[in-house]
């Protein structure tokens, strides 16, 4: 499946965020986009998810235009960067809600076992972020938008997802942004770079210092 976004043009108050935006996402490669605070990705998130209106939009899926808001259309699941589940729901209820096996996730994450009666305000941060990244991943959509899924985990967990990613990218459109950029270029295939309101693909980490996302000095990865 190819997922492709065109022309976008986003304003807020008058404010241009996004202009003529580009992007290509494709079954079998993570594409992740990487950006200064404030520079759109969240937004350009939410507008392929559908919930943010821009002026202009086009989005192709394998080069068929899709005319309604794509969450109606079944194909796409979207991580925000704010939690999502209910409050009152416990792990165990939630993995059952969302038909995610609860046993192959214990069996991936132990001591989760533990925390299967928990509600989310007895569960920490990273826990939670963790189990609402899994629920995403391991959901139906064939493309999915995950809005800082490396923030708040711990650097195992980390590894253990970028596993889980590398195996499910064979059968989805996979799109991330997260500031955590050497798992960013780690995980991905295809990198973009959000800057002046534009998408501009990146080839390596020097491109990311020649276009001032990263410092000089940052730590040069292989
Ligand atoms: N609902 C809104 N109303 C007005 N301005 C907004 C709204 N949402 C976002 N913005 C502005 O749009 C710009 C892009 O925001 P966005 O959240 O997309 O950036 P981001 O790249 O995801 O940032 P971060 O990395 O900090 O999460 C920011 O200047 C922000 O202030």
């Amino acid at each position: 499946m190819i997922l492709e976004v065109d022309n976008i043009e986003l304003s807020y108050d008058g404010k241009l965020i996004l202009d003529a935006v580009y992007l290509k996402a494709e079954t079998g490669k993570i594409t992740g986009i990487l950006g200064r605070n404030g520079s759109g990705k969240t937004s350009l998130l939410s507008i392929i998810y559908g919930i943010t209106s821009p002026k202009y939009k086009l989005i192709r899926v394998d080069g068929l235009p899709i005319t309604k808001k794509m969450y109606k259309t079944g194909l796409i699941a979207y991580l925000p960067q704010f939690s999502y589940l209910p409050t009152h729901m416990t792990l165990k209820k939630a993995f059952y809600l969302y038909e995610i096996s609860w046993k192959d996730f214990v069996a991936k994450f132990p001591s989760f076992e533990a925390l299967k009666n928990y509600i989310k305000a007895e569960i920490s941060g990273g826990e939670l972020r963790l189990v609402e990244t899994y629920l995403i991943l391991l959901s139906e959509a064939k493309i999915l938008l995950l809005d800082e899924p490396f923030s708040n985990l711990s650097p195992l967990y980390i590894d253990q997802l970028k596993a889980i990613l590398f195996t499910v990218k064979k059968e989805k459109v996979i799109l991330l942004t997260d500031h955590f950029y050497t798992d960013v270029l780690d995980a991905a295939d295809e990198i973009y770079l959000c800057k002046n309101r534009k998408l501009k693909g990146i080839k390596n980490q020097q491109e990311l210092i020649e276009n001032g996302y990263l410092p000089l000095d940052a730590k040069v990865l292989k």
